[in-house]
């Protein structure tokens, strides 16, 4: 049996870095969280999601924030996906980065947010992350003991391709480290979640910022777990909060066998591939 526990931290985005990082310290030595396998943050999980914020929190690859979640997966022997960061690179760019690092600390894996949230609906949510960010180019997906599990942050997982492409590269769960807004939270996040794990007959889990009225820009929440058959095992609301998911990859396998429709792609007529 491949079980992996998951703790998903929905946490709270202070303006302070260091007080959101503490944050996390204090939650994954929560005894509840002892035998975890893995841990996921949400996205921008120690940076305000706004503009303005994101060039003056900026760190390199390697930087306080990645050491302090390095040390944190090695502390207590877990795999964390430290949400999302501003990185900035040699030359001044900006990403939207979500780095993996595994039981020893090692980064094992790191995704640059592809698909920038540029949308502007009208008496609803205006964002335009390309005014300060540089997309990735890169489909991420990385190994544990347990499986291959694919990695994407918010707005990428609304492009049903590049989950279909982590599919195909083997993951078995997609994780996503997100912050979907009041205006597409309610009729969106759900849905896409499990119509992602109906289609790829993966695990889907969202993870978010709970929701602050205070800031800038209002977290839907409402972090999501659901399983290959579509069905959500857990939601939280928009409180700050933890819960943990027991995900057994050999009910991706049951499913796939059971409804094979991932093997009846008629790839002599249509196919999905990856250029670059
Ligand atoms: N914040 C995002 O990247 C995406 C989002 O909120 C949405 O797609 O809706």
């Amino acid at each position: 049996m491949a079980i992996i526990k998951t703790a998903i931290l929905q946490t709270h985005v202070y303006k302070e870095k260091s007080l959101s990082i503490t944050q996390a310290e204090e939650l994954l030595a929560d005894p509840e969280l002892k035998n975890i396998d893995l841990a996921v943050l949400p996205e921008m999980f120690c940076c305000p999601y706004e503009n303005k914020y994101f060039p003056e929190y900026a760190e390199p690859e390697g930087g306080d924030t990645w050491e302090k979640c390095s040390w944190l997966a090695a502390d207590h022997g877990i795999y964390l996906i430290a949400g999302s960061v501003p990185e900035r690179d040699e030359a001044g760019h900006i990403y939207n980065t979500s780095y993996v690092f595994d039981r020893k600390g090692h980064q094992i894996g790191k995704h640059r947010k592809m698909h920038l949230f540029d949308i502007d609906v009208k008496g609803g949510q205006y964002f335009k992350e390309s005014d300060t960010l540089t997309p990735g180019d890169q489909v991420t997906v990385f190994d544990t003991e347990f499986g291959r599990i694919g990695l994407c942050i918010c707005y990428d997982f609304r492009f049903p391709e590049l989950a279909r492409l982590m599919t195909d590269k083997g993951a078995e769960i997609i994780i996503v480290p997100a912050a979907f807004n009041m205006t597409t939270g309610p009729l969106h996040w759900e849905l896409m979640f499990r119509q992602r794990a109906v289609d790829n007959q993966v695990y889907t889990i969202g993870v978010a910022p709970a929701r602050d009225m205070n800031a800038g820009y209002h977290s839907w929440g409402h972090s999501i777990a659901a399983d290959p058959w579509g069905k959500v095992l857990m939601q939280m609301d928009e409180k700050p909060g933890v819960k943990i998911v027991e995900l057994d990859l050999d009910e991706v396998k049951k499913v796939r066998e059971q409804l094979p429709f991932l093997k009846h792609r008629r790839e002599d007529i249509y196919k999905l591939s990856q250029i670059k």
